[in-house]
């Protein structure tokens, strides 16, 4: 069966997921910044919290969970991928003609650390001597390392017209998805089921859009947030491939103020049930402008879409695309709960079945909102976690869900 999700909320029956790693311990106050961290987190706690995330999504719901790292591994045994992934890991510091030392050096585990955590000069001048290496000073990257990997989210996005292939805004994260992209590919559970929707030509695409933008408000409606990280250009190519398809008819484009506390759709909402939504109340003020993209013609051979720019705002299209909508507000409907929870992707909870959500225990006023209206919250620890600024929902991936 293709891998297609028609809803945010159907009870989970698979997902990704990464641990974080030796990459986290990367991270100095110097370079947090640059790497999208607004902390410099302690990895054994942050190990913990994850695992204690991944053990309650399999008893909660018995989902498979995959771990990013064993499928990085077993698609890895293929030589000609692990050496395409090293040349373009290695080319960020224009220095892809070291593959091949690296490559005979290095274990293929080795390889797929130093794909994830990266690898510092020092690191192999150790073990090789290459008068290529000679001229770089020692501390520096010759693969920088990939923090956000735990981030599963905004790497690719299962939409009900089939997937989409992230091309990540920031050079720093592009890696993450292109390893997921191989994963999907070549992986024999998943190689076989894969309807790609986008990038369209089947490469790379200069345009930029993350999974964290792309919010499946039902089987015929998605939403794209043109954000920080996902453009215009990208918004009207990923429309037209779903509507193309024919499973979506209507993609919105939800334009949002270029902020890091907006950095992606689903830090502004988030989608629990068949009528009800959580949000940080001030985001729906945030918006800044809605458009619509639909079918204007197809006479077999191509698609044409047509948009347009709409009166209603965030409000008025969840409005009418979820009927009897209710809606949840982060923090209790008290602003200064809301606004420290919000810092920490409070409306960012990940649904694993319908009105049952895994949500930071430190968000624990956005908790008590969704406990009293019957919601089931299921609370993770999160002081580590909570540093890279993203949240449950961005820490997964879904490959499957039942059918709502
Ligand atoms: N969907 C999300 O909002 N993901 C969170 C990503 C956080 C990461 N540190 C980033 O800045 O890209």
């Amino acid at each position: 069966m293709d891998l297609r999700i028609n809803s945010e909320y159907g009870t989970l029956k698979s997902v990704m997921v990464h641990r974080p790693g030796k990459e986290i311990d990367r991270l100095t106050p110097y370079n947090k910044k640059l790497l999208l961290f607004e902390d410099v987190p302690y990895l054994e706690e942050m190990q913990r919290e994850h695992d204690f995330f991944t053990t309650l999504i399999r008893q909660s719901t018995g989902a498979e969970v995959y771990l990013f790292h064993e499928l990085l591994m077993e698609v890895l045994s293929d030589k000609a991928l692990l050496c395409q992934l090293m040349s373009e890991a290695l080319s960020v510091s224009r220095l892809e003609n070291l593959t091949e030392i690296l490559m005979e050096m290095l274990s293929t585990s080795e390889c797929a650390t130093a794909l994830v955590a990266g690898i510092k000069v020092h690191e192999v001048k150790r073990k090789v001597k290459d008068i290529r290496l000679d001229n770089l000073m020692d501390l520096a990257f010759l693969i920088p390392p990939s923090p956000n990997l735990y981030f599963q989210r905004d790497t690719a996005a299962i939409t009900p017209g089939g997937i989409f292939f992230s091309s990540m805004r920031m050079e720093e994260r592009q890696r993450e998805a292109n390893m997921v992209r191989k994963i999907f590919e070549h992986h024999p559970k998943f190689k076989d089921k894969i309807v790609q929707r986008y990038p369209i030509d089947g490469h790379g695409s200069p345009a930029s859009i993350e999974g964290g933008d792309i919010i499946i408000l039902s089987e015929k409606a998605v939403a794209i947030g043109n954000s920080e990280r996902t453009d215009e250009k990208a918004i009207y190519h990923a429309a037209k491939s779903l509507i193309a398809e024919g499973t979506v008819e209507r993609v919105y484009e939800v334009h949002l103020p270029k902020k890091r506390n907006f950095m992606h759709l689903d830090t502004v909402f988030t989608i629990l049930d068949e009528n009800l939504i959580l949000t940080y109340p001030d985001a729906f003020q945030a918006v800044l402008k809605t458009s619509l993209y639909t079918l204007k013609e197809d006479n077999g051979d191509q698609v044409h879409i047509k948009r347009t720019v709409l009166k209603e705002s965030l409000l008025g299209i969840l409005q009418k695309e979820i009927p009897h909508l209710e809606i949840i507000h982060t923090g209790h409907g008290n602003p200064d709960y809301a606004l420290r929870e919000q810092w920490y992707d409070g409306a960012n909870v990940f649904g694993i079945g319908p009105r049952r959500v895994i949500s930071y225990n430190r968000n624990k006023y956005t908790n008590r909102a969704l406990r009293d209206v019957g919601v089931e919250v299921l609370e993770i620890p999160s002081s580590e976690l909570s540093r890279g600024l993203g949240g449950p929902r961005c820490m997964t991936m879904p490959i499957s869900r039942a059918k709502v």
